[in-house]
């Protein structure tokens, strides 16, 4: 499903995320159900959510927009992929970011650092997250292509050609 197309159809039931996001991985058009993490410089809560079945959901992970540190690389993404979980929107940073963009997976961040993640385990799960302008809620919808990310309130269908 094609973003652009999305916006011409559903422009009232879709959010633009105004982010210059980066992307990685082999997978670079995906969408499904969200999960959320919310934790700042910090990738426990976020590997421990990658641990469980993904199902085909897309974790979005508010890390404050920190590209300070790394909050994913390539152990964490196998996992993501093990797991299967179509894909990853991360407000922070990815460090193994070569091995990553090699990888069966969709991952969109805004930045990479080399250096890892805190792991104390601070945040939350499965609440409400905002970043670039939208509000990311579990059980809504992401849709993400080249063209950008948007979220809806529920899974969408386009209409017939
Ligand atoms: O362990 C971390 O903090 C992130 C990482 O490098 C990986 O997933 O490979």
């Amino acid at each position: 499903m094609k973003t652009a197309d999305l916006v011409d159809s559903h422009d009232a039931e879709v959010a633009f995320c105004h982010l210059p996001f980066l992307s990685f991985g082999q997978i670079s058009s995906f969408n499904g159900p969200i999960q959320t993490v919310k934790s700042f410089e910090d990738n426990v809560l976020l590997k421990a959510e990658l641990s469980k079945p993904g199902n085909g959901r897309i974790l979005v992970v508010d890390g404050g927009g920190s590209t300070r540190l790394a909050i994913l690389g390539d152990i964490i993404a196998g996992i993501m992929h093990d797991n299967h979980w179509a894909g990853i929107i991360i407000n922070g940073a990815i460090r193994d970011s070569e091995e990553v963009n090699a990888m069966e997976v969709a991952v969109r961040c805004l930045g990479t650092s080399p250096k890892k993640s805190a792991k104390t385990g601070d945040g939350q799960v499965g609440i409400p997250v905002s970043f670039g302008g939208v509000t990311f809620a579990p059980g809504h919808w992401v849709y993400v292509d080249a063209d950008g990310v948007l979220v809806a309130r529920k899974q969408l269908v386009l209409p017939e050609e």
